[in-house]
C-alpha cells in the first residue's frame, strides 16, 4: 500500500495551520510525536454545502485540553426519545439474566449536586424549615420541629392554634428533609473498559513467538435494585455519584484484564426513574428484589494478539477500552401503599394508623404534625396484610400551594383505595369533605376516581356526635355511605379498615388481568443500541466561516475514542476505516479543499490534497481514477 504521513501538532502549532498546509509528506509519524491523550473539540453543526473537488486527508492535529471547550459529543447518554418502560410487579423472569454481583458502593459524599427542587410551595401561615441537625457534619436528616411565623421562629409546641385565621400564600422552597424524602438526582457512570496492550512472546528456544498482548477487561455495570428496607430517597442526600469500576488493562503473555466492579444503586420500592430534566419514565421499580441493569460497562480494548491475521502476523496495534456511558437521573418515589389515609390536618389520620397497625406516627393536637408520609402494615386474622400510608394533612387551596399535603398527594397515586378521615369536631364536616374532594380532583382527576371510604372521626366528642346524623344523611343522599369511628377509643376503626381491604381485594383482582410484562434492562438496551450504531452511519456538516467539516456518527466517534494513537498501526487502521466507510469519499463529493479542518469524533485533521503522492489506494484501484485517496507510507 502506498503511504501518506501523518503528524500530530501541538496546540500552538495547530493554531498556525497554514504552515502545514503544504506539508503533504511530513516526516514524523504519530507514534513518535504524540504522547498525550487525544482530546475532543466540538463544534456547531450546520447544513452541508455540497460541491465538487478535494482529494486526500492527511495531517492530524492534537486538540487542546478537553476542559478548554464545550464537549458536544460527550459520552453522556441522552434518552430523550425513549419510550416508557413500566415494570410488571408480577414479572420476575427478567431479573434472571442479570448479574448477581452486588457491590453496594458508596461513592462521593458531597452535597453539591442535590436536586434543585424549588417547588414554589407555600405553607399558608406557617413556614417550616429544618433544624440545626439538618446541617451537621454527620449528615443526619433530623427535623427538630421549628416553625417560622413570617420570619419569627417559634417552637413547635407554641405553634398550636396558628392554623386558625387567615392564610397567606408565601413562596418558599420545601425544607430539605421533605424535598429529599421522595426526590433525588443522581449521577451514574458505568466503568470504562481496560486498554489492550501490544506485547510479543519472548522465550528461550521460541523464535518469533508472535503477538501476546491481552485484551482489557470490561468495565463494571450499574444496576438499580429495590431495597425493601428503604422507604424514602433520603440516603441520596449524601450519595449522589455512583461510578462502577473500570476494567483492568490487558497484559503480556495473553493475560486479559479483570472486569471492573459493578455498582448497585439501592432504591425504595415505588421509585420512578427518569433521565434528568426529561418527563419520560425510563423505569418504574415496584417489587422488592427487582434488579435492573441500568448501564453496562464499556468493552475492553483488544490487545495485539487479537489483531493477528494471515496478512499481519506482527500487529503493532491495540485498542483503548470503550468509555462507559454516564447519565444524570431524576428519581421520584411514589410510595407503594395499598390504602392511603387522607384528610384535613388534625383530623386523626395518624391516630387511625397507629390503631390499625404497629406503626407509631407522631400524634399531637396541632395541624401538620405529620410532615412526611408514614407507612404501616395492617395484618388481618386470615393471614393477609395490606400497607396503609398516613399522609400529611391537606388544606383547602393546597393546589395553589397552601399547606404541606399537596406535595405528598402523589403518593396516593399507587393506592388502590383512599380513606377520607373527617374531623367530626370541625365546624362544617361536610364542607371539609367537599373541599377535600375538590383538591383531589384539581391535583389529579384520576385520584378522585379511586374507590374511597369516608370515616367520620372523633365520635367520642359531643360536638361530633351531634353533627353525625346530619352529615350521614347528606352523604347518603349523594350515594355515599359514611362510617363513624373514634380512633382514640378504637371504636368503629375495624369496620373502616375491613371495608378498605375489601375495596383493595376487588381492585387487585381487576388489575391482575391488565399487567403486562416489562423489560428490566430497558435502559441498558437503549444505551447499547445508541452506542453500537454502524460506523457507516454518519452525517457531514460544513461550517463555511471556519472551513470546518464535522463528521458526526456514534459508531465513528466510538471508533476514534477506542483508537490508541501510541501504536503506529492505529493510524493505518484509522485511515483505512475512514476510507472504507466512505468518509473521505463523501467529503470530497461535498467539496473539501486543501487546508480545511475535518473533525471526526475527538480527532481534528487538516485535509491535504496530496496529488504528488503516488497512486490511489488499494480500495479505490480501478474504480474512480480521478479521486485520490489518502495514502500510506
Ligand atoms: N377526641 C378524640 N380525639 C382524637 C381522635 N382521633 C384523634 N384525635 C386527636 O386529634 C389530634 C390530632 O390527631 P392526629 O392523629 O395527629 O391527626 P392528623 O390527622 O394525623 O394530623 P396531621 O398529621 O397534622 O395532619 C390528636 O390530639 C389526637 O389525640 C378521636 O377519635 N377522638
Ligand atoms: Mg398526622
Amino acid at each position: 500500500m502506498a503511504s501518506i504521513s501523518i503528524s500530530f501538532l501541538s496546540p500552538v502549532q495547530a493554531t498556525s495551520r497554514p504552515k502545514n498546509r503544504n506539508q503533504t509528506k511530513p516526516t514524523k509519524s504519530v507514534s513518535k510525536n504524540f504522547k498525550g491523550k487525544i482530546k475532543f473539540r466540538g463544534g456547531s453543526l450546520k447544513a452541508p454545502q455540497p460541491s465538487v473537488g478535494g482529494i486526500e486527508a492527511t495531517t492530524y492535529i492534537r486538540l487542546p485540553p478537553k476542559d478548554d471547550f464545550t464537549a458536544e459529543f460527550s459520552t453522556e447518554v441522552k434518552l430523550a426519545d425513549c419510550e416508557v418502560a413500566k415494570l410488571n410487579i408480577e414479572d420476575e423472569t427478567e431479573t434472571e439474566n442479570l448479574s448477581s454481583e452486588e457491590d453496594t458502593e458508596e461513592v462521593q459524599g458531597g452535597g453539591g449536586e442535590r436536586l434543585d427542587c424549588n417547588l414554589g410551595l407555600s405553607y399558608g401561615r406557617f413556614d417550616i424549615f429544618e433544624g440545626a441537625k439538618e446541617y451537621n457534619d454527620s449528615g443526619e436528616e433530623e427535623y427538630d420541629g421549628v416553625f417560622e411565623d413570617r420570619g419569627k421562629a417559634v417552637n413547635i409546641d407554641e405553634a398550636e392554634g396558628y392554623y386558625e385565621g387567615e392564610l397567606d400564600v408565601k413562596e418558599k422552597g420545601l425544607p430539605a428533609v421533605m424535598r429529599c424524602f421522595d426526590r433525588a438526582k443522581i449521577y451514574v457512570k458505568s466503568g470504562n473498559g481496560g486498554n489492550g496492550v501490544v506485547a510479543f512472546r519472548r522465550e528461550k528456544y521460541v523464535p518469533l513467538g508472535g503477538p501476546s498482548g491481552g485484551d482489557g477487561g470490561r468495565g463494571g455495570n450499574v444496576y438499580v435494585e429495590v431495597d425493601d428496607s428503604m422507604n424514602s430517597l433520603l440516603p441520596f442526600r449524601n450519595s449522589v455519584h455512583f461510578r462502577a469500576g473500570r476494567g483492568a488493562h490487558g497484559q503480556g503473555k495473553m493475560q486479559n484484564g479483570a472486569k471492573g466492579q459493578d455498582v448497585v444503586v439501592k432504591v425504595a420500592p415505588g421509585t420512578v426513574i427518569r433521565e434528568a430534566g426529561k418527563s419520560e419514565v425510563l423505569l418504574e421499580l415496584l417489587k422488592p428484589g427487582q434488579k435492573a441493569l441500568l448501564l453496562s460497562g464499556g468493552r475492553g480494548g483488544r490487545g495485539n494478539a487479537s489483531f493477528k491475521s494471515g496478512l499481519n502476523k506482527v500487529p503493532r496495534i491495540a485498542e483503548n477500552g470503550e468509555e462507559g456511558p454516564e447519565m444524570w437521573l431524576d428519581l421520584e418515589l411514589k410510595l407503594v401503599a395499598d390504602v392511603g389515609i387522607v384528610g384535613a390536618p388534625n383530623a386523626g389520620k395518624s391516630t387511625l394508623l397507629s390503631v390499625i397497625s404497629a406503626a407509631q406516627p407522631t400524634i399531637a393536637n396541632y395541624p401538620f404534625t405529620t410532615l412526611l408520609p408514614n407507612l404501616g402494615v395492617v395484618s388481618f386474622d386470615y393471614d393477609s396484610t395490606m400497607v396503609v400510608a398516613d399522609l400529611p394533612g391537606l388544606l383547602e387551596g393546597a393546589h395553589r400551594g397552601f399547606g404541606l399535603g399537596h406535595e405528598f398527594l402523589r403518593h396516593t397515586e399507587r393506592c388502590s383505595a383512599l380513606v377520607h378521615v373527617i374531623d367530626g369536631s370541625s365546624e362544617q364536616p361536610e364542607y371539609e369533605f367537599d373541599a377535600f374532594r375538590l383538591e383531589l380532583e384539581l391535583f389529579n382527576p384520576e385520584l378522585a376516581e379511586k374507590p374511597f371510604i369516608v370515616a367520620y372521626n372523633k365520635m367520642d366528642l359531643p360536638d361530633a356526635y351531634e353533627k353525625w346524623p346530619l352529615f350521614k344523611e347528606r352523604l347518603q343522599a349523594r350515594g355515599i355511605e359514611p362510617f363513624c369511628m373514634s380512633a382514640v377509643k378504637r371504636e368503629g376503626t375495624h369496620e373502616v379498615i375491613c371495608t378498605a381491604y375489601e375495596l383493595l381485594r376487588k381492585h387487585k383482582e381487576a388489575k391482575k388481568e391488565l399487567e403486562d410484562p416489562a423489560n428490566l434492562n430497558y435502559v441498558a438496551d437503549m444505551v447499547h443500541k445508541q452506542r453500537s450504531a454502524s460506523i457507516n452511519e454518519f452525517e457531514i456538516s460544513h461550517d463555511s466561516d471556519s472551513n470546518t467539516w464535522h463528521v458526526v456518527g456514534s459508531g465513528l466517534q466510538r471508533f476514534v475514542q477506542m483508537t490508541n494513537w501510541r501504536y503506529i498501526d492505529s493510524e493505518k487502521r484509522f485511515q483505512h476505516v475512514l476510507e472504507a466507510c466512505g468518509v473521505n469519499k463523501s467529503l470530497m463529493k461535498l467539496g473539501v479543499k486543501e487546508g480545511d479542518t475535518v473533525i471526526v469524533g475527538e480527532m481534528e485533521m487538516v485535509w491535504h490534497d496530496s496529488t504528488k503522492i503516488a497512486g490511489p489506494s488499494k480500495a479505490n484501484k480501478g474504480s474512480e481514477d480521478s479521486i485520490k485517496w489518502p495514502q500510506w507510507k
